[in-house]
């Protein structure tokens, strides 16, 4: 086998993959709670660890027989609170050792290729607005990463540049195509028709109903920003990472695409 001496110890090219892997492990990591309630949620943790550690070094065997027993229900309250990043994880894992060469390259950090197109952001936004303005529905996937396969297999294939035009015959009440959503990734339409994921989520207002809970759900399980045009209010709402943010003005939904598209 081949192997690097650096001195101190034998470095083999095993020793790089497992360094490699556990770097793409721990930048997912990242990811998935960068932003998110989930580091609160670990410095909570770490903060009563910590208190029940200091308590029964200085003999406090009340309050540390308390904290203990808290931090003995921390794994099965680790599962339920971090549902979402588990579940985020395990499907960005799965799609990782089903991705074709071209897409790991995307994945691969600093190796991210962009597409040759630029994402036509006027375009989505004016057709929003105007979807908005005479409370036509909407639902848009934004995906810069993911390809969403098993998405666009739900729907209908188009494979066509973003135009506002396109996007307001799709989404005409007349047409064929409304029902269901347009996924957009990289710089095309690739599909409409498409049937989204809805959220298991019991805590939502009862004023949002499927084309919502699709938006939410897709956004879980995705990395994706799903825009919403409601047919019911006119209102522009997007979701990300499981988050809604309801009624955006057309200039609020532009930044949130752009903020989208620099993260991703
Ligand atoms: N799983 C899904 N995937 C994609 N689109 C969906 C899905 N479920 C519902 N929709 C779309 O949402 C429409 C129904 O929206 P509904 O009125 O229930 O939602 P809403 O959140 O109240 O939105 P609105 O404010 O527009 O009424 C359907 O006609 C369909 O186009």
């Amino acid at each position: 086998m081949i192997a690097y001496n650096l001195g101190l110890s034998t470095i083999t090219p095993v020793d790089i993959i497992d360094i490699l892997l556990v770097s793409l492990l721990l930048y997912q990591l990242y990811k998935l709670i960068r932003g998110s309630v989930a580091v609160k949620t670990i410095l909570g943790f770490s903060t009563v660890y910590l208190i029940s550690w200091l308590a029964d070094k200085v003999g406090m065997r009340l309050l540390g027989q308390i904290l203990r027993q808290i931090t003995g229900i921390s794994a099965i309250a680790t599962v339920v609170l971090f549902q979402y990043e588990i579940k985020k994880f395990f499907s960005t894992l799965g799609s990782l050792f089903f991705l074709s060469g071209k897409q790991l390259l995307v994945r691969i950090p600093g190796l991210k290729k962009k597409s040759d197109l630029s994402f036509n952001i006027t375009a989505i936004v004016e057709a929003s607005k105007i979807l908005g303005g005479t409370n036509t529905g909407g639902l848009i996937v934004l995906s810069n990463t993911e390809d969403l396969k098993f998405y666009i297999e739900s729907g209908d294939l188009l494979e066509a540049l973003i135009s506002k035009r396109l996007l307001l015959a799709i989404f005409n009440e007349e047409s064929p195509l409304h029902d269901g959503a347009v996924i957009i990734y990289q710089a095309k339409i690739i599909a409409a028709r498409c049937i989204l994921p809805v959220t298991e989520r019991q805590n939502l207002p009862a004023q949002f109903g499927l084309r919502h809970r699709a938006a939410i759900g897709m956004s879980e399980v995705t990395d994706t920003l799903v825009v919403i045009i409601s047919e019911e209010t006119g209102q522009i709402s997007v979701a990300r990472k499981g988050i809604l943010e309801h009624n955006l003005s057309a200039q609020e939904l532009r930044i949130a695409i752009n903020e989208y598209l620099k993260e991703g």
